[in-house]
Order: structure tokens, then sequence, then C-alpha cells
């Protein structure tokens, strides 16, 4: 096994330049799909694979002149054999990766259970340190009617990937590469690796566009992510930011305020205290405030919000289930700080939304004065919550 181990140290060695990625998954997942979509900007007709493809592509962002990702993309197939005789070589194949992105058949809920054991057995093959190498869980096949939700996916990969950067995108490889979910996941990917400390092993150089171009900044929720992650680095620290909150003085009073403010106060006092401080300062807030501009407190929407941020914090922070022997390699994490809110955004970058109400709420429900003075339910779908952990 040590000379393949020197191959495979080798193989990587000799490539040029770049972020290596590893695409996994279970086997019909579209791991060779979004290879060659990524590289040949189509669908091809694939047959499942046996072994390992390598390509190289090139990932560029075309506007605002940010820096692209280059990445050598390693698709490994199971095989017929399926992962029982190949989750060793992987796990090794893949210790030298920069990333993992794993793909999952969003419209097979019957394997879902697998394909998050799968992933929890490769990891702890591997020497990865918690947190190491960011995940990309790409749920693909979303074109699919009655296909998982995104929710659903996260709620599953949540506790075994506790402690690692990860994040759940909605994919579609069918799509055209520009709506098919991939450029947003991968813009997530570029930020995350060239935050990590292990990004400085990559040479960065400009990045050239090739038939596999695909453009990261398409979508502006990429781009206000990229704005709030540089935004929350410079931002002043989290308890200074509560005080001026507290004296209706912060510089400014907008989405990122509202969010930064909700992350803030449930991390320092749990959900069930936060939950009143958010509503009753948010409310003081606008009626003493006069950048408020006219705004009224709007019971539902915090409500809204306060679920959305608290089911973020609860998948940065989720552990492994109590009944589970602790782990070596999965520590329970510790939860995150007040001032962890870029790496918040990072894991939780649905948060830049700020119409993200529209996916839980019709505007008929969400725009009166009832959902307004008092808590109003959904009627489109529930809002994610982990029950099983939630305080309240
Ligand atoms: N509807 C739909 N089908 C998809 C999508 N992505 C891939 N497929 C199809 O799913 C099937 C399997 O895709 P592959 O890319 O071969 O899957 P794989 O993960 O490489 O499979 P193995 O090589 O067996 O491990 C193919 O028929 C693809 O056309 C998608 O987003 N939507
Ligand atoms: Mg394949």
């Amino acid at each position: 096994m040590s000379s393949l181990r020197n191959l495979i140290a080798r193989l990587f060695q000799c490539q040029r330049k770049a972020y290596t990625v590893s695409i996994l998954g279970l086997d019909y997942s579209g791991k060779t799909t979004l290879l060659y979509k990524l590289k040949l900007g189509e669908v091809v007709q694939t047959i499942p694979s046996i072994g390992f493809t390598v390509e190289e592509v090139e990932v560029s962002s075309a506007a605002g002149g940010g820096e692209g990702l280059r990445m050598v993309c390693w698709d490994m197939g199971a095989g017929c054999g399926g992962f029982t005789h190949m989750k060793k070589l992987i796990s090794m194949c893949i210790e030298k990766t920069n990333a993992i992105v794993w793909m999952v058949d969003s419209s097979d809920r019957p394997r879902l259970k697998e394909s998050v054991e799968i992933l929890k057995e490769i990891l702890g093959l591997t020497n990865f340190v918690n947190g190491q190498v960011p995940i990309v869980v790409l749920a693909n096949k979303q074109d699919i009617a009655g296909s998982m939700s995104l929710d659903e996916i996260r709620k599953a990969f949540a506790p075994p990937l506790a402690g690692y950067t990860f994040n759940v995108f909605r994919c579609s490889c069918l799509q055209e590469l520009p709506k098919s979910g991939v450029p947003e996941a991968l813009y997530w990917l570029r930020l995350v690796l060239q935050l990590s400390p292990t990004s400085s092993n990559v040479a960065k150089e400009p990045s050239v566009p090739t038939s596999g171009h695909v453009d990261l900044q398409n979508g502006g929720l990429a781009e206000k992510l990229d704005t709030w992650v540089t935004r929350a680095s410079n931002d002043v620290p989290a308890d200074e930011y509560l005080s001026l909150f507290e004296a209706v003085n912060l510089p400014s009073w907008d989405h990122y305020a509202h969010v930064r403010i909700a992350y803030i106060i449930l991390t320092k006092f749990g959900r069930q205290k936060g939950k009143d401080l958010i509503f009753n300062g948010i409310e003081r807030y606008i009626k003493e405030n006069g950048q408020a501009g006219g705004r009224t407190f709007h019971l539902t929407m915090t409500y809204l919000w306060i679920q959305l941020v608290h089911f973020g914090i609860q998948n940065t922070t989720a552990s492994l289930p109590s009944s589970a022997p602790p782990s070596d390699k999965s520590p329970n994490p510790l939860p995150p700080s007040a001032d962890d809110f870029a790496r918040f955004l990072l894991l939780n970058s649905y948060v830049v939304d700020g119409n993200i109400w529209s996916n839980y709420y019709s505007k008929d429900v969400i725009m009166t004065p009832a959902a307004k003075a008092g808590l109003v339910l959904p009627d489109k779908k529930p809002l994610p919550s982990i029950l099983s952990r939630d305080a309240v």
C-alpha cells in the first residue's frame, strides 16, 4: 500500500498549481456529469464509472475582477463492487485534496442515509483534522419532481460533518451551467479556500478562461455573500456591535445588521432568552432610530429570521447524537462564538438572501397587519428547525 500512497502523492505533485477537488458520492449521483459539465459546458452521456477520471477545470470570475479557481477534479467512481472495497483507497487518494464535492441524488430519498454513512466512513479513514477540508454537498437532480429539499439534506449531513466547513447547494447538472447551481457552490468554495490556512500552499496564477469556463459571479447572492464576508471580517467585535445596537447607534440598519444582531444575541444568550432580546431590541431600535426610514416592526418576519439564524447556528454546531460513542476524529465541536460571524456566513450563505421569506410565505399572508402584529404560520412550507435540538 505504501508504494501506492507514494504514487498518489506523486500524481498530485505533478499537477499544475491548482486546488485539488475530489468529486465523490454514491453511484448514479451525477459525479461524471458534473465533471464534464465543468470541463465542456455540456451534458455528456455517461456510463457507470470504474476507477478515477481526472480533469483540470478553470472556473474564473468574469465580473468584478475577482480571482478564479483552477481545479484538478478527481471523479471517483466506486465501480460495480460498490464502496466496500474502495473506501480505503479513496480515503488515501483524498489525503492531499483541498476540498471535497459530495454529490447527492436528491431524488433518491431511500439512499440518503447510505450517502451520509459512506461520507462519514470515508472521512473517518482519512487523517483530516476537523475542519481542514471544506466540503460542498451538492444536492443534485433538483429538477426531478419530489426531490428532497435542501433543509432535509442539510439536516442529514449536519451531524457527521460537525466541525467541518460545509455547505449544501441546490444543483441540477442537466441545466445550463449558469442556472445549474454549480457557480454558486464553487463561488462559496473559492471564498472558503482563500480563507483557509492551507490556501497559501497553492500558487495563485492568473486564471485563463477555457471551454470549461464558469462565471462565478452569476447570481447576485454570490456577490452579496462576498460583500458580507468582507464586511464581517472588517467589522467591530461582537460586544461592541451589540453595545451600538443597544445604544441605537449602529452605522447602518440594514439586512446585514438584522442578521448579525440575531447571530450575536442567539450565540451569546441562547434561543430562549435570545429571542425576547431580539424582539424587544429590534422593536425599540426601529421606534427610536431615524435610519429605520418609516419601517415598522414586523413580528412574523423577525420570528422567521430568528428561526433561520438559529437553524444555521445549530447546523454549524451540530454534534454527534448523544447515543454515538465519542470518536477521536470527530470530537464534539465548540459552538460558534459571537465573533465567528464570517464563518457562520460561509456555512449558511442563504441568510444573505433578504427575500428568503418567499420560500415559506406568500405575499398575501406575510404582508398583512395580522402578520405584522402577531405570529402567523407559513402557508407554503414549514420553517426549518432541528427539532430534537431546539430548546423551544
Ligand atoms: N435528472 C437529472 N439527471 C441527472 C442529473 N445529473 C446527472 N444525471 C443523470 O444521472 C445519471 C448518472 O449520472 P453519472 O454522472 O453517470 O453518475 P456518477 O455519479 O458518475 O455515477 P457512477 O459513475 O456510477 O459512480 C445519468 O443518467 C445522468 O444523466 C441532474 O441534475 N438531473
Ligand atoms: Mg461516473
